[in-house]
């Protein structure tokens, strides 16, 4: 699975060219393309990177890619980052590894995103891997009800867990919020339910990410294919 990923990250890696400003995703096929963009950054390309999460700010130090932020630049060239799912339309779940925030805002402002991935992350319907939503902790009890109010709008329902840390304590994201992941089975329409869950209050953010994957590299056995959203 973990030679999938490189083989994904080194297919995207194709498509960075000289003096892009790059958004550089998270986890653990993201990690990949930030070390194989090191080695290039070592070779003599020139590129600048925003990363989405504190531990992929560490790796793009280790592998020496120069970086900037949002505050600096206000547009980026390209974001490459991982997913847990991608259906046909490229629209994803985001958030496993709790950076769906950041990695929203860099992918909002990125000209294109590529999204790469081993095949097993390739679904028919999202829904099957838990939903991150990040909230906020004050008035968690109110924002869970409005959560579950806007799943039986979108018609889907299911368990919400508030994710934990290794310490078994509430997982602290980046920017100080606890995810719920909910567990819904199938989400027959994420557009719906991406924009019932925008408008509540206590939601920073959630983990569908509609309209902002562009293409997406997929490593499975018999080669990689590229995916182009329509
Ligand atoms: O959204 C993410 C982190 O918030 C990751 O991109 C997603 O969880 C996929 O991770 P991995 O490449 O380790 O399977």
């Amino acid at each position: 699975m973990d030679a999938l990923k490189r083989q994904a990250a080194a297919r995207a890696l194709e498509e960075v060219r000289d003096g892009m400003k790059l958004g550089l995703g998270t986890g653990s096929t993201a990690k990949h393309f930030v070390e194989l963009l090191g080695e290039k950054v070592q070779s003599g390309m020139k590129v600048v990177g925003v990363p989405t999460s504190e531990a992929t700010r560490a790796d793009a130090i280790r592998c020496g890619v120069p970086l900037t932020t949002l505050d600096e630049v206000d547009h980026l060239d390209l974001t490459i980052d991982g997913a847990d799912e991608i259906d046909p339309a490229l629209n994803l779940i985001k958030g496993g590894g709790g950076a769906l925030l950041r990695e929203k805002i860099v992918a909002a402002a990125s000209d294109r995103m590529i999204v790469i991935a081993d095949e097993s992350k390739w679904v028919d319907v999202l829904g099957r891997f838990p939903l991150p939503v990040e909230v906020i902790p004050f008035g968690l009890a109110a924002t869970r009800a409005a959560i579950a109010r806007a799943f039986a709008q979108a018609g889907v329902s299911g368990e919400m867990v508030i994710r934990k840390g290794k310490d078994g304590h509430a997982f602290v994201t980046d920017g100080g919020h606890w995810i719920v992941d909910a567990h819904l089975g199938r989400i027959g329409d994420p557009p719906r339910l991406a924009g019932l869950l925008s408008v509540i209050p206590g939601v920073v953010e959630h983990g569908l990410f509609i309209g902002l994957g562009t293409s997406a590299v997929l490593a499975g056995a018999n080669g990689i294919r590229v995916v182009e959203r329509r």
